[in-house]
């Protein structure tokens, strides 16, 4: 389906579209566009890959103009292109409208112009029963996502949703790496609390899996393992040869959920089962707005949702294996200093 096209990653120099432009590097696609505000990871992107299949496009999804520049001739776009840290947009909320709201209209519009066959967008659990102005705003954008796909023609528009992506750049595990490998105090926020766990290539796969199959405002999940960050931290003390370190309880942080929603009650309820995912199907009430206002559903839905208090839990010796598939962990487990990835 790729062969001789052209893909266009928004945000493509961030964790996930550098990822997903490293699958792709070797696949029989024409062209890969990095579109991205960052001129210097670009510059860097380009120098490590030396690949001409690389095109770099300086932008900003809140720039229509610059937008619609990248997404002449495209075929295909990755939409990862987000403001995605908790405090920040808690402090800038109107930020977060503008990139992850606004600029998500602003790509799906020039897609559908453009004619591109297909848009992924990226999601996060934080965006399902949102309390903090992060998960809001991607609330919103999936709620974008879906109202733009009834009336796209022939660009088809689906989402993939993830929860916590194992060793991402600032997330937990290269911060409790750092902390034991420098003789600190791993500072747990709350022993109880848990977070489903995924690999980077899991959701690449996600992602692939969304571009071959998904149809028209689908939203799909990856199903993952959960776990508790005081299994986390034990399992990290033990792969790095620290059983005994020393753990702070520092309590939960500004925004922060004890546990994460993946599917809502109601998107469990109608969503399929694919084995490794779930596909929410689209919303199929039409825009005469009766279904929505004076037709209500008799049934009421019993299920929690699939949640990371709910999903399958791992042991500290299951954390451990899984740690241990990562080459960021085995390389500090070997006592060499690890950079996160991605
Ligand atoms: O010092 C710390 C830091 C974090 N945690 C805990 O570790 C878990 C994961 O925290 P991260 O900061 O790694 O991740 P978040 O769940 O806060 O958010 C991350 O995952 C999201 C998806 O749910 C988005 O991708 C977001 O951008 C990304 O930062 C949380 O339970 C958190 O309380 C600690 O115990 N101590």
């Amino acid at each position: 389906m790729f062969r001789d096209r052209t893909l266009l990653i928004t945000g493509g120099t961030g964790s996930f579209g550098n990822a997903i432009m490293r699958r792709f590097l070797n696949s029989d696609l024409k062209e890969i566009r990095i579109f991205s505000r960052d001129e210097k990871k670009q510059e860097d992107m380009r120098r490590r890959y030396g690949n001409p299949k690389l095109k770099f496009f300086i932008g900003d999804v809140r720039d229509i103009q610059s937008v619609r520049t990248a997404v002449r001739g495209v075929d295909y776009i990755y939409h990862a292109a987000a403001l995605k840290q908790v405090p920040s947009c808690e402090f800038h909320p109107m930020e977060a409208v503008k990139t992850n709201i606004a600029g998500t209209e602003n790509v799906l519009e020039e897609a559908v112009q453009a004619g591109v066959k297909k848009v992924i967008c990226l999601s996060t659990d934080k965006a399902v029963y949102p309390i903090n102005a992060m998960g809001i705003s991607k609330a919103m954008m999936e709620k974008v996502a879906i109202a733009k796909s009834r009336s796209a023609g022939d660009t088809i528009i689906c989402t993939t949703r993830y929860g916590n992506v194992m060793a991402s750049r600032g997330s937990v595990i290269p911060l409790f790496c750092d902390q034991i490998t420098s003789g600190l105090p791993l500072t747990i926020t709350d022993g109880a609390m848990t977070r489903f766990m995924m690999t980077l290539e899991d959701a690449v796969d996600l992602v692939l899996y969304a571009f071959e199959h998904g149809k028209a405002g689908e939203i799909f999940v990856q199903k993952s393992p959960a776990v508790t960050i005081r299994t986390l931290a034990l399992a990290l003390t033990r792969v790095l040869g620290r059983p005994d370190h020393r753990i702070n309880v520092i309590g939960t942080r500004h925004g922060e959920k004890l546990f994460e929603t993946v599917l809502s009650q109601e998107e469990l309820d109608a969503a399929e089962d694919l084995g490794l995912y779930y596909r929410v199907p689209a919303d199929a009430r039409d825009m005469n707005y009766a279904s929505y206002v004076d037709q209500g559903l008799r049934k009421r839905s019993k299920s929690a949702g699939y949640n990371s208090h709910n999903a399958p839990r791992l042991s500290v010796a299951e954390m451990q294996d899984l740690l241990m598939s990562l080459s960021f962990i085995r390389k500090a487990a070997r006592g060499s200093h690890a950079e996160a990835v991605i």
